[in-house]
């Protein structure tokens, strides 16, 4: 049995006055790690707060993009070892919105992925198809190949440590949740690619969440799924009730 991992992505919100607020709110009343892993992947801004607060607590802290070099002339960018020496522990690499507005490649994913293991961070990989790609029957095409090229030479117990996070893009912010059944299936999908590229033992035990419209009201039934081992939540992630009940459905499955 795989155990679930639920992630709160905050994307562009908050200020740190407001970061602080709800790691005091969640930081006691996360369940323990033994039962789910639950991670903030919070703004750069407000990481180095996070983990001096949320320390010693249940609740991780990672990163939402960063740079796949360790250091150099690039403006604006955060880097692993930076991250690393925070003690941020998570790194989302590949969301949509960065592929989509940040021209973020496979190519790019896939050495970000790479500079995170060599950081001691865990990547969490992000893949999904948009709309037209669904209509046109192309979604296991497309999450296939972001698995293989985000993947590529990372050695079997990388990839058993590496999380995918199976997010649709047309679900994501819009209040459109796939159904369990079809999210389920693209996650089987993903499962199979996994192992068809690194073997079973791999594919049993990588982590794949399901992203896009996750909410209090629908997480157990996805959670439920065989192939869906955890949730990337957006908006149901902002407000510390909302969150904490997530974590809560996490530890019950
Ligand atoms: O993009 C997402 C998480 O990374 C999903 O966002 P929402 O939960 O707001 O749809």
């Amino acid at each position: 049995m795989r155990k679930p991992i639920i992630a709160g992505n905050w994307k562009m919100y908050k200020t740190l006055s407001e970061a602080k607020q709800f790691a005091e709110e969640v930081k006691g009343l996360a369940p323990d790690s033994v039962k789910v892993d639950t991670v903030i992947c919070a703004p750069a801004l407000f990481l180095e707060q996070l983990t001096q607060l949320l320390s010693g607590s249940a609740v991780h802290v990672g990163a939402q993009t960063m740079h796949f070099e360790n250091e150099g002339a690039f403006t604006g960018e955060v880097s692993p070892v930076q991250l690393a020496d925070l003690g941020v522990e998570y790194v989302v690499v590949g969301h949509s919105e960065r592929r989509e507005y940040f021209n973020e490649t496979d190519e790019a994913v896939n050495k970000k992925v790479h500079a995170a293991f060599a950081n001691s961070l865990t990547p969490i990989v992000c893949v999904g198809e948009t709309l037209e790609e669904r209509e046109a029957g192309n979604t296991t095409a497309k999450v296939e190949g972001q698995v293989e090229k985000g993947l590529a030479d990372l050695t079997e117990e990388q990839v058993k440590q590496t999380v995918i996070a199976y997010e649709p893009i047309w679900a994501i912010g819009t209040g459109k949740t796939a159904t369990s059944e079809d999210a389920n299936e693209v996650c089987g999908a993903i499962r199979s690619k996994v192992e068809s590229l690194f073997g079973q033992q791999v594919a049993d035990a990588v982590r794949i969440q399901y992203g896009g419209s996750v909410k209090p009201e629908n997480i157990v039934e996805l959670l439920l799924m065989e192939h869906i081992d955890g949730a990337l939540v957006g908006g149901a992630s902002l407000q510390a009730p909302s969150f904490l009940k997530l974590l809560e459905a996490g530890a019950n499955v």
